[in-house]
């Protein structure tokens, strides 16, 4: 049997703002290709993660955020590559998203999050999440 490749840590973020969160659709031609995701992107060797979340949300949508809080860290496994994915939520301190590499961005409410495509290892991401959101005056 081939081995996966684990690809290492990711960093998501749930960016909130007006009791929705923003998500964003992964190009065509990429992994999990079309997939709507929490921006976020791999933590580079010698980067802290939170680091790698500022890094990349400055770089993919043009944003500096507020870490608020991290949640459950997922490790899943896909056909073809593992990964740890750690969620933090956050508030945008500058900057309006601009989608730089994703095809398109929406604000959307928890209870929306059940019409988009979302990864497999994001579920249980968005199941904590609603679990916190629901027990805030969110
Ligand atoms: N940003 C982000 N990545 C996610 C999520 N869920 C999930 O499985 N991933 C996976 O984590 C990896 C993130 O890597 P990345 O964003 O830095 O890299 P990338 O798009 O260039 O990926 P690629 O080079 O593997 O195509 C991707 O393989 C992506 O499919 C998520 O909610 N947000």
């Amino acid at each position: 049997m081939k081995a996966r490749p684990h690809i290492g840590d990711v960093v998501c973020a749930i960016i909130e703002r007006n009791g929705r969160f923003l998500i964003a659709r992964r190009p065509e031609g990429k992994t999990l290709a079309l997939k709507w995701e929490f921006p976020g992107g791999k933590v580079e060797s010698g980067e802290s993660p939170r680091d790698a979340l500022h890094r990349e949300l400055a770089e993919e949508l043009g944003i500096v955020v507020e870490i608020l809080q991290r949640l459950s860290p997922v490790v899943y496994s896909y056909s073809d590559f593992s990964l740890r994915l750690i969620p933090y939520r956050c508030l945008i301190v500058s900057g309006e998203p601009v989608p730089v590499e994703h095809t398109a961005l929406e604000w959307i409410s928890v209870d929306d999050a059940v019409f988009y495509d979302f990864p497999e290892a994001d579920i249980p991401i968005l199941e904590e999440y609603r679990m916190l959101v629901s027990g805030e005056s969110f």
